[in-house]
């Protein structure tokens, strides 16, 4: 079945709200397109400028990171029903970056996920390995157990309408893109594994994208694999390059 590709970007801990808008403004003419859905996923602060810089687009603008309590005492998070309220309709949940450096394991991207969904909220889960993981070769193994984590009780009906991104670290940041084979080879082990926790449609409708050092030149043959649905973009979502990768046909 024909997945819609979905690409991404991710802003990370980059532009302030005023450049954030400026940039928007820059690339909204350079994604245009009908085929895809376009995504910039910005920082909590920058959400509701660039909402309104991005309205009459097609850009949708996602969030970076999201709490899994409805509300209280966490000082510093953003609860899900703040971002709906805002019309936030994606948000990364587990990337790498969160798990090293702000201590989210599995579980609490498991309670995030659930939470989602809950909010009607589509979550761009993140998984991947490390570079001793690849070289002692337990990749398969152990993003297996990151996705059957992150999806434990969640409905098929759910996870059809998920987007999962297989981002592996070592090629995260580093300009060393995984190579065409190696992408596709965990993206299919990725679908296989929802189609045993759930079924071949639940594993046929999920789009996986590949993420780590994605470029205007290294897009087109990435999503051109039958199991990669797209990309989520850090740095080169910062530039123009961002509107030929959007449009890499
Ligand atoms: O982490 C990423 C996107 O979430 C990838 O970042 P880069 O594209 O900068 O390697």
């Amino acid at each position: 079945m024909a997945r819609k590709k979905i690409i991404a970007g991710n802003w990370k801990m980059n532009k302030t709200p005023s450049e954030a808008v400026a940039l928007v403004n820059e690339l909204k003419p350079l994604v245009a397109s009908d085929e895809v859905d376009v995504v910039f996923c910005v920082p909590a602060i920058s959400i509701i400028p660039c909402m309104e810089a991005a309205k009459g687009s097609n850009i949708n603008i996602g969030a970076e990171n999201m709490y899994f309590e409805e509300n209280g005492a966490y000082t510093g998070e953003i609860a899900p029903n703040m971002l709906t309220d805002v019309g936030v309709k994606y948000v990364i949940i587990g990337h790498s970056e969160r798990r090293e450096y702000f201590a989210e394991t599995d579980e609490t991207v498991n309670k995030k996920v659930k939470k989602a969904f809950e909010h009607n909220i589509t979550p761009i889960v993140c998984c991947g390995e490390s570079l001793t993981q690849r070289e002692q070769g337990v990749t398969i193994d152990f993003i297996r157990q990151q996705i059957k984590i992150a999806f434990l009780d969640v409905s098929a009906q759910q996870a059809a309408t998920a987007v999962i991104a297989y981002e592996p670290i070592w090629a995260i940041g580093t300009g060393k893109v995984a190579t065409t084979e190696q992408a596709q080879e965990v993206c299919a082990a990725i679908r296989v594994c929802i189609s045993e926790i759930y079924d071949q449609a639940t594993a046929d409708a999920i789009r996986i994208q590949y993420g780590g050092s994605v470029s205007a030149s290294s897009a087109p043959e990435l999503f051109a694999q039958a199991d990669i649905d797209g990309g989520l973009v850090g740095g080169a979502s910062l530039k123009p390059d961002f509107g030929k990768i959007v449009n890499y046909k």
